[in-house]
């Protein structure tokens, strides 16, 4: 049966996601609304801002139905500020910021700097033939995981070298870059896997 994947829409790039799900046959709808949490099979969340998806997430009433849903199984996959929000912790996290969390790591916002705020590279991505080529916005990095969390890819050039960026935990996901900008669709595509391996 077709799955339908929710892409939390409250702030960032919700539309690139909803195609890239599309493409792939999943049923998409957007995630705006306590009640929508109800209605999805597993969530997608996008990359954008993640203060300002914080804020949105507790203004419109959607951080307890999400942090159930997620602690009952719920599988998700969060691309650069959605990785954020499936932290459990974030390095010198602001005081007021506040995660959905469920992946066992702490990762550091904006942790490329400033002199390479926006950067693309090829990595080796687990399980997969051939590189991914990754675009990175003031992305974040994955500072330390927890023992249950396996490591997808790491950067594998440059200052960065070896920092992890792709990080599976059980049903949720989570990768620094944007694979829903361009036209492959293996990592969307292996999140849809994931999805309905777990009904
Ligand atoms: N492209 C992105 O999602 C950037 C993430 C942003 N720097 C944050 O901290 O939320």
């Amino acid at each position: 049966m077709t799955v339908t994947i929710g892409v939390l829409a409250v702030q960032g790039d919700v539309r690139e996601h909803v195609a890239a799900l599309t493409d792939l046959g999943a049923h998409v709808i957007t995630v705006r609304r306590p009640h929508e949490v109800e209605a999805i099979d597993a969530l997608v969340i996008p990359g954008g801002e993640s203060t300002v998806m914080d804020k949105l997430v507790r203004a419109f009433d959607l951080q307890e139905p999400l942090r159930k849903r997620l602690a009952d199984g719920m599988p998700a996959y969060g691309s650069c500020a959605g990785m954020i929000m499936l932290a459990d912790r974030i390095a010198d996290a602001r005081a007021d910021q506040e995660t959905l969390g469920g992946i066992d790591m702490t990762v550091r916002r904006n942790a490329f700097g400033r002199q390479v705020d926006s950067f693309e590279t090829e990595l080796d991505y687990a399980g997969f033939d051939g590189s991914v080529h990754a675009v990175f916005i003031r992305a974040p990095w994955v500072e330390e995981v927890g023992e249950g969390v396996e490591v997808l890819a790491r950067v594998r050039h440059g200052a960065a070298a070896g920092r992890i960026v792709a990080v599976r935990q059980g049903n949720l996901m989570a990768t620094s870059f944007h694979p829903e900008v361009g036209e492959d669709r293996r990592i969307h595509a292996e999140f849809v896997r994931i999805v309905e391996q777990s009904r």
